[in-house]
C-alpha cells in the first residue's frame, strides 16, 4: 500500500515536476514576450517621439520650396507684364521723362495705353502702370491726392500727344477753378488750334460740340462701313479725324441737358475718337471709363480697384512746353503731305486695269479720308489744271500721271507730254545719261519748248492724225467709240492717249499762223478726242492764257474736268470761289465744268522729289514689254547731234559701183514728235543748190557742215568732189575740220584761190556729157569773195562763173552750197537787186528777218512768219515745202 501510496507519489512528482517544467517554459516563453514587446512598444515610443520633428522639417522645406516657386513665378509673371507693357506703350506712351521724346505711332497703327506710374509688386520688377485712352475711352480721376491727380492727367496728355502724329490730337480744357492753371503748360498747343480753353460758362457748348462731332463722324466718315476710326484706320492706314480730348477738371453741378450730352459722350465717344478726362464730375460707369484713385495712401486704378500704384513724377513743366511749342510750329508749318504711295495700288495690282471705258485714278485724300479720283473717259473727256507758280501743278501732273500709270500697262494708256515753261523736272519720264530708266506710257517728252512752239504744233498735228485713224479704223468696223473698236478688234492697239500741254497758253499767245493752227487743232481734238481715246490735260499758271481759251467756248465747253490748285483764277466756274481758301498742296477737283455743286477738295501728296518718283517709275520700267522703246525727248535747249539723228545714221552709197541719183544734204533736225532730219535732195535738176543766209558763223558753219558730211556718206571715196572755199576766218575752224575728215575728196581754197576754184568748175561745165563724179561747192561766207570775184573781163568774172555754176550745175551733178551773209549780198552776187533768184532752189534763214525773204524767194508777197532766234533756222525748198520749216542746226561735229 505504502509502496502503491509511494508510487502514487512518485507519479504524483513526476507529474507536477513535469507540469512545472512546461509552466516554466511557458512562463520563460511569455516572459520573452513580454520583453520583446516592451521593447517594440519603446521603439514605437521612440520613433513615435521622433515623428512631429520630421514633419516639422518636411513642411518647414516645402514651405520654403513653394515660397521660391511663388517668389520667381510673381518675378516672371511681373517681367512678362512689364514686357507686355512696354510693347503696349513703346516710346512716348512710356519712357520716363528723363530721355522722352515724340514718338508717334505708326500710320494706322493706334497709339495704345499711356503709363502714368508703376505696380508695386514686392521683391519683383515694377511693372509699369497703363491707361487706356486714345482710341479706347475715358479716365475719370478720384481721390483727395489733388497732386497725384495732376500729375496723372498732365502725364496723359504729354505721353497722348507725343504717341500721335502733330496736329491730330486736339485738347479742350474745361477748369473752371483754376481756369487752365492745370493746363498751363500745353498752352503753346493753342497757337496752332490744338488746346481750346473753354470758359466757366462754357461746357454745355463744349459737350454740344463734341457730341456734334461724334455724329458726323458717324455719318459721314465710318458712314456704317466701320465700327470705329481706330478701325477705319487700321483697314485704310489712314486717320481722317483727329483725336480730341476734352479735359474737365470740377465745376458746378451739371444742369440735366449737360448731364445728358456728358453721358452720350461716354458711351459713344471712344468709337469716333472723343475721349473725357475728368475730375470733379462724375461718369457713369462704362466699359470704355477707367478709373483712377488717388489718395494719400496710394493710388489704385480700375473697377474693382487694382493693386496700389506708384505715380509717376508729373513731366518737367520745360518738356511739356517745348514739346507742345515744336507739336505748334509744326503744325503751323502745313500738314505733312500725304504719301505718294497712297494713290498707288499694292505692286501684285499694278497694270491690272482696263481703259476701254476710261481712265481712273485717284490724285488725293479727301476731307474724310477718302481717295478723291479723277476719270477721264467719255465724261469728262479732257481737264484743265490751273494755279499760280508754286502751288504745285508739277506735282500734281507727277501725281496723276504716277496714280495712272501704276493701273494701267502701256498698251492701256500712253503718254505724250509738253512744258512750255523752263526747267527740266519732266525729263525724268525719258531715259537719262544717270538714270537709264523710262516711264514705259511715255511717248514724247518735250521740255524747254517754250520758244519753239512748232514742237506744240508737231504734236496736235501727230494727235489729230492719230484721231483720223482711230475715226477710220472705227468706221471700217462700224462702231463709233473707242470702247467699241476695242471690243470688235481686240487684237489691235488702241491705249488711250493722255496729252498733257503744260502752260498751254504758250501755244496760243499771238495772232500768228502757229497760234492759229494750234487753236483749231485744240478745238478738233477737243471735241472728237473724246469719242477716240485722245484726252487733252491743258494746264497754266497764267489767267491770260485760261482767257485766251474762253474766247474759244466751243473748246473750253469740253474741258469738263477742272482742276484748281490754291488761288486759281477763272479755273472753276464764275461765282465757285473755292480754290481761294484752299490750303497749302490742296486742289479743287470738279468734274462739273466748275460749276459749285461738283467740288471735291483733296490733298495732294508729294510726288514730284526725284526718290519718290523713282521709285515708281524703277518698278514701272522693270515691268516694261520686251520690245519698249524709250520716250523720245525733245529739249528746247539741247543741241542735237548729226551723229545721233537716225536720218543721218541711215544714209548710204548707194549698191554697185553708180552714184547716188538723187544725194539727199541733210541740214538740221525737224521740230517734231519724231526724231527727224530736213534734208535738201540734190538730183540732176536746175536749181538744186541750196543758199544759208545770215550772220550768225556757227550755226551757218553747222548747217554747211551737216550738208557736207551727210553728201559724203552716200559716196564712196574717190567718187565726189567736195570744193570747201573759206572766206570768213571765223568760219575756219569748223570748214578745216570738215576739210580734214573729208580727207582725199576735198580740196581746200581761200580768198586766193578761190576764182581759180569758179574758173575751173565754169569750165569743167562746158565738157561735153555728163560727169560721172558729183562736185560739191561748199562756200563759207561767199560774199566775202565779191572782190576775188569781180576781176576778170566782163563776161567771165568771177561772179559770172558762180552765177553760170549755180544755173548750169546742178544738171551737171555740180551743186552750190554757200553761205551769205545777208540776202542783199546774196542778191548782189547774183546780178543786183533784180536779178533772177530761181537758182537758188533752197535756202536756210538765220537771223534774216522774214520781210526780207519775201519777193523771189518765198511764195505769196511779205515772206514767211519768220523771227529769229538763237540756234535755229527757217528751212525753205521751192521744190517741196508750201511753208517754211524750222530747223535746228545740227551741233558741231567735232
Ligand atoms: N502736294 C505737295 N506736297 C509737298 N510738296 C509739294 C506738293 N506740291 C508741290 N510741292 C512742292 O512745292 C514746290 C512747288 O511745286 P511745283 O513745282 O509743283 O509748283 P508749280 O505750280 O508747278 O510751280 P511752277 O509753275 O512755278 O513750276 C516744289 O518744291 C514741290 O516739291
Amino acid at each position: 500500500m505504502a509502496d502503491l501510496r509511494a508510487q502514487l507519489a512518485t507519479r504524483v512528482r513526476g507529474m507536477l515536476s513535469e507540469a512545472l517544467g512546461v509552466t516554466r517554459t511557458r512562463v520563460a516563453t511569455a516572459e520573452s514576450e513580454l520583453a520583446a514587446a516592451r521593447d517594440r512598444l519603446a521603439r514605437v515610443r521612440r520613433a513615435a517621439a521622433g515623428v512631429p520633428e520630421r514633419v516639422g522639417v518636411e513642411r518647414d522645406r516645402r514651405l520654403v520650396e513653394i515660397d521660391k516657386r511663388h517668389a520667381a513665378r510673381l518675378a516672371e509673371l511681373a517681367h512678362r507684364a512689364a514686357e507686355a507693357a512696354r510693347r503696349e506703350a513703346p516710346g512716348a506712351a512710356s519712357a520716363p521723362w528723363s530721355h522722352w521724346r515724340v514718338t508717334p505711332a505708326g500710320r494706322g497703327e493706334s497709339p495704345g495705353p499711356l503709363r502714368v506710374g508703376t505696380l508695386r509688386v514686392a521683391d519683383a520688377e515694377p511693372v509699369p502702370a497703363l491707361v487706356p485712352l486714345l482710341d479706347a475711352g475715358h479716365v475719370q480721376l478720384h481721390g483727395d491726392d489733388r497732386a497725384g491727380a495732376e500729375a496723372v492727367v498732365s502725364a496723359l496728355l504729354l505721353r497722348g500727344v507725343g504717341r500721335t502724329d502733330p496736329g491730330t490730337v486736339r485738347l479742350y480744357g474745361y477748369d473752371p477753378e483754376h481756369l487752365g492753371g492745370g493746363l498751363a503748360g500745353f498752352a503753346p498747343l493753342g497757337t496752332a488750334g490744338l488746346l481750346t480753353f473753354v470758359g466757366p460758362g462754357g461746357l454745355a457748348r463744349l459737350l454740344d460740340d463734341l457730341v456734334e462731332q461724334i455724329r458726323r463722324i458717324n455719318e459721314t466718315v465710318l458712314a456704317g462701313e466701320y465700327g470705329s476710326l481706330r478701325a477705319l484706320a487700321a483697314a485704310t492706314g489712314r486717320r481722317p479725324e483727329p483725336w480730341r480730348v476734352a479735359v474737365l477738371l470740377g465745376g458746378d453741378e451739371l444742369s440735366r441737358h449737360e448731364r445728358g450730352q456728358l453721358d452720350r459722350v461716354v458711351r459713344t465717344g471712344a468709337a469716333c475718337g472723343v475721349h473725357l478726362v475728368v475730375r470733379g464730375i462724375d461718369l457713369p460707369d462704362d466699359p470704355s471709363l477707367t478709373r483712377v484713385r488717388t489718395d494719400a495712401d496710394g493710388t489704385r486704378i480700375g473697377t474693382p480697384p487694382g493693386p496700389p500704384v506708384r505715380l509717376d513724377p508729373p513731366p518737367p513743366a520745360t518738356l511739356v512746353t517745348e514739346t507742345c511749342r515744336e507739336i505748334a510750329a509744326r503744325v503751323n508749318a502745313g500738314p505733312p503731305p500725304t504719301p505718294f504711295t497712297d494713290l498707288l495700288p499694292p505692286p501684285e495690282q499694278m497694270w491690272k486695269e482696263d481703259s476701254a471705258h476710261g481712265l481712273t485714278a485717284p490724285i488725293g485724300e479727301g476731307p474724310h479720308g477718302r481717295p478723291v479720283l479723277l476719270t477721264l473717259g467719255d465724261y469728262p473727256p479732257h481737264a484743265l489744271i490751273g494755279g499760280p507758280s508754286g502751288t504745285g501743278k508739277t506735282n500734281l501732273i507727277f501725281a496723276w500721271i504716277g496714280a495712272l500709270a501704276a493701273r494701267y500697262s502701256p498698251a492701256e494708256l500712253e503718254f505724250y507730254l509738253l512744258d512750255f515753261k523752263e526747267g527740266v523736272s519732266f525729263a525724268r519720264f525719258a531715259q537719262g545719261r544717270r538714270d537709264p530708266s523710262w516711264l514705259p506710257h511715255m511717248r514724247l517728252v518735250g521740255i524747254n519748248v517754250n520758244t519753239d512752239r512748232e514742237f506744240g504744233l508737231a504734236l496736235l498735228r501727230f494727235l489729230a492724225e492719230e484721231l483720223r485713224r482711230r475715226a477710220d479704223a472705227a468706221k471700217k468696223h462700224e462702231v463709233t467709240k473707242l470702247s467699241e473698236l476695242r471690243a470688235v478688234d481686240p487684237a489691235g492697239h488702241w491705249p488711250r492717249i493722255v496729252a498733257v500741254v503744260d502752260e498751254f497758253q504758250a501755244l496760243l499767245a499771238g495772232r500768228d499762223v502757229v497760234a492759229r493752227e494750234a487753236a483749231d487743232l485744240l478745238e478738233d481734238l477737243a471735241r472728237r478726242g473724246r469719242s477716240q481715246g485722245i484726252h487733252l490735260v491743258l494746264a497754266s499758271q497764267d489767267v491770260r492764257g485760261i482767257e485766251a481759251l474762253w474766247g474759244r467756248p466751243a473748246l473750253v465747253a469740253q474741258f469738263t474736268l477742272r482742276i484748281a490748285l490754291p488761288k486759281a483764277l477763272r479755273i472753276l466756274a464764275e461765282r465757285n470761289d473755292a480754290a481761294q481758301a484752299l490750303p497749302r498742296y490742296h486742289a479743287v477737283v470738279n468734274a462739273e465744268s466748275g460749276l459749285t455743286e461738283g467740288n471735291e477738295v483733296a490733298r495732294i501728296p508729294s510726288a514730284s522729289d526725284w526718290e519718290t518718283w523713282s521709285e515708281l517709275q524703277h518698278r514701272l520700267w522693270r515691268m516694261r514689254p520686251a520690245d519698249a522703246a524709250p520716250a523720245r525727248l525733245f529739249d528746247g535747249d539741247a543741241i542735237p547731234r548729226l551723229t545721233e539723228a537716225p536720218d543721218f545714221r541711215a544714209l548710204t552709197p548707194p549698191p554697185g559701183d553708180a552714184a547716188p541719183r538723187g544725194p539727199v544734204a541733210v541740214l538740221g533736225e525737224i521740230i517734231d514728235v519724231q526724231s527727224r532730219s530736213a534734208a535738201l535732195r540734190l538730183p540732176r535738176a536746175p536749181g538744186r543748190n541750196l543758199a544759208v543766209l545770215g550772220t550768225r558763223v556757227d550755226e551757218a558753219c553747222a548747217v554747211l557742215d551737216a550738208a557736207a558730211r551727210s553728201l559724203a556718206r552716200q559716196h564712196r571715196p574717190g567718187t565726189a568732189r567736195f570744193s570747201i572755199a573759206c572766206l570768213d576766218p571765223d568760219a575756219d575752224p569748223a570748214a578745216r575740220a570738215l576739210y580734214e575728215d573729208l580727207a582725199d575728196d576735198a580740196a581746200w581754197y581761200d580768198e586766193e584761190t578761190v576764182a581759180e576754184l569758179m574758173a575751173e568748175t565754169a569750165t569743167a561745165l562746158t565738157r561735153p556729157g555728163t560727169p560721172g563724179t558729183p562736185h560739191y561747192l561748199l562756200l563759207f561766207a561767199v560774199d566775202a569773195a565779191a572782190g576775188a570775184l569781180a576781176t576778170g573781163s566782163p563776161g567771165s568774172t568771177g561772179l559770172d562763173r558762180l552765177r553760170r555754176i549755180l544755173h548750169d550745175g546742178p544738171e551737171r551733178r555740180t551743186h552750190v552750197l554757200a553761205w551769205w551773209r545777208g540776202v542783199a549780198r546774196m542778191r548782189a552776187d547774183l546780178g543786183g537787186p533784180a536779178a533772177r533768184t530761181d537758182q537758188i532752189g533752197a535756202w536756210v534763214a538765220l537771223d534774216v528777218q522774214g520781210g526780207e525773204l519775201g519777193s523771189a524767194l518765198y511764195p505769196g508777197s511779205g515772206g514767211p512768219d519768220w523771227y529769229p532766234r538763237p540756234w535755229r533756222g527757217l528751212f525753205f525748198d521751192r521744190a517741196v515745202h508750201r511753208t517754211g520749216q524750222v530747223i535746228i542746226p545740227y551741233g558741231p561735229s567735232r
